[in-house]
């Protein structure tokens, strides 16, 4: 593509580069670069790429975006280089979304369940969708890894390229606040953009709830319809902030466009009636927790406002099946129950422990610890929840990413002086989860959160493999049970 192309548009300076120069790939990464590649100088937390340009132009890059650059740099300059990275991605891929119906999910959680159960409802209804989202991405049937929950901007539009080429209509991905923030879904327009709520999570990133919340009220502003859960305390501001027509939905409130009555939560599901101001169904889904219905109904909401009938989208929730690592049972020959599960701030361990306990028959064993290199402050609060939801708590390490496991641990810790059950600390988590199966009795519940579908546990870097379910199936192994 020429350069020319690339930059439709933008505004934008340049100084000695040829507009019409043919580029043969765009790069955010020095280390990417490759002879007549273009490379795009973003200025990040950890560093700057405006550092890098020497290394790209040695690399063999032909042009170079930035903000500013020396003299005989080929450079076009632009006021925001991150920007103009999302609408270079944009030209680059001739603006696949716009061939797609898009749908965007955010809140601190459910995201992943909701856009797996909208991409399901759509599926019955005949269509061949896209998804992208923390655990994986898929196109149509086809799964593709991923490594966040929302890609950086070019990946993302190289992604949409793809489900539209392989004839998605649809595509339904999580848009975390990161993303909202830093641009990666820029040029992106949500038929609809939906809000399942805001809990603590990322003030390492955001610095306060309030900036963590306009984060995500951000996605009202590209969409074309909202869907917000009315029962989260910021649903007025978020519908205040909204540029766009919005759906309510309620777990208890008949105020909502949306809303459930006769609500059962059982061991292995939920059921209600879901009702809207014209239609009514019967709806159940095999995931427990009240939480569950909250994410049936944000599903059941965008799918209306899609204008799928309410009759259809409820019925295909009757065959969704559960997300991994999402109060995943661990299949056990045993008389008590393992449980995995992505809860990794407040509002997830209170809510999945809050759920075991109201179907556990004997103590619920919770088994946690906190990521490292995030949200310090949200350590001491898990901690606490923890001690105070579950009959005994075991302490170990998720992440570490680039911090000490212990130090972290301390963090949790702090926060569980005043527990009343017993609480051990066992840094290594294999060796954790084998203790916890050790100590488990008859009917009694263990709850590991925090890693989910996750299969590593990344140490300084480095992705070390860690599959929970092979853990719990070794223990037994080795102990020939
Ligand atoms: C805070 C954040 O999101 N940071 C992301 C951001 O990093 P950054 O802009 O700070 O990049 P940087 O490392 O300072 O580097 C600046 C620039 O120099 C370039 N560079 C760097 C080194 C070099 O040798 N050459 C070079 O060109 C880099 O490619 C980059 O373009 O852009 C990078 C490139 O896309 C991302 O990898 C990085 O994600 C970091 C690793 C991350 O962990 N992000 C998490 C917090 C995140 O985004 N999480 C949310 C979801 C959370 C949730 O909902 O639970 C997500 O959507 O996944
Ligand atoms: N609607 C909800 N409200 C509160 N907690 C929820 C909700 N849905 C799920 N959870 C809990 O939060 C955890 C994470 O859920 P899920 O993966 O769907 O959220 P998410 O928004 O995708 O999170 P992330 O982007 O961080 O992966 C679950 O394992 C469960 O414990
Ligand atoms: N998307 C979340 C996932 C956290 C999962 C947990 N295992 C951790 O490492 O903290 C984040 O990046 O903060």
């Amino acid at each position: 593509m020429k350069l020319r192309d690339l930059l439709k548009d933008i505004p934008f300076t340049y100084t000695a580069v040829d507009l019409d120069i043919d580029i043969r790939e765009v790069r955010y990464d020095s280390r990417a670069v490759q002879p007549g590649d273009l490379f795009v100088a973003v200025r990040g937390f950890a560093t700057d790429g405006h550092a890098y340009i020497g290394m790209a132009l040695k690399k063999g890059a032909v042009a170079v975006v930035c903000e500013q650059a020396g003299k005989g740099i080929p450079a076009v300059i632009v006021p925001d280089a991150r920007a103009a990275l999302a609408d270079i991605a944009g030209n680059r891929f001739d603006h696949p979304s716009r061939k797609l119906t898009m749908v965007g999910v955010t809140g601190t959680n459910g995201k992943t369940t909701t856009t797996t159960l909208v991409k399901h409802i759509l599926e019955a209804e005949g269509h061949k969708v896209g998804l992208i989202g923390t655990n994986q991405n898929m196109i149509g049937d086809e799964v593709i890894p991923t490594e966040r929950t929302t890609p950086e901007s070019y990946e993302l539009q190289a992604l949409f390229a793809r489900m539209a080429e392989a004839g998605c209509t649809h595509c339904v991905m999580e848009v975390s606040s990161h993303s909202l923030v830093l641009d990666r879904v820029r040029g992106v327009r949500f038929a609809v953009g939906a809000f399942t709520n805001l809990t603590q999570d990322h003030l390492d990133f955001h610095k306060t709830m309030e900036a963590y919340r306009e984060a995500k009220a951000k996605l009202f502003t590209i969409s074309d319809k909202g869907v917000v859960n009315l029962d989260d305390p910021v649903a007025d501001k978020m519908l205040a902030d909204a540029t766009c027509p919005c759906l309510t939905f309620s777990a208890d409130k008949d105020a909502a466009d949306l809303s459930a009555k006769n609500i059962e939560l059982g061991a292995s599901g939920v059921s209600f009636v879901a009702a809207t101001r014209d239609a009514i169904a019967r709806v159940s889904l095999g995931i427990p927790g009240h939480f569950s219905v909250e994410n049936a109904l944000a599903a059941l909401g965008v799918c209306v406002a899609l204008g799928v009938p309410l009759e259809h989208a409820a019925r295909a929730l009757g065959t969704a099946h559960g997300v991994k690592g999402r109060a995943e049972v661990v299949p056990t020959d045993t008389d008590y129950t393992v449980l995995i599960d992505y809860a990794h701030a407040p509002d997830g361990v209170s809510n999945i422990l809050r759920t075991v306990r109201g179907f556990a028959k004997g103590r619920v064993i919770a088994l946690f610890g906190c990521g490292g290199d995030r949200d310090r402050t949200k350590r001491p609060i898990m901690g606490h929840l923890a001690a105070e939801l579950s009959d005994y708590c075991i302490v170990t390490s998720d992440n570490p990413r680039t911090e000490q496991p212990e130090a972290i641990i301390e963090d949790i810790v702090a926060g569980m002086k005043a527990a009343k059950v017993p609480v051990d600390v066992i840094c290594d988590r294999r060796a954790a989860i084998y203790h916890a199966l050790d100590i488990a009795q008859k009917d009694d519940v263990i709850v590991l959160m925090g890693k989910g579908h996750e299969t590593y546990q990344e140490i300084d870097h480095v992705k070390h493999h860690m599959d929970e379910r092979e853990i719990v199936a070794d223990y037994f192994k080795e102990k020939n049970v």
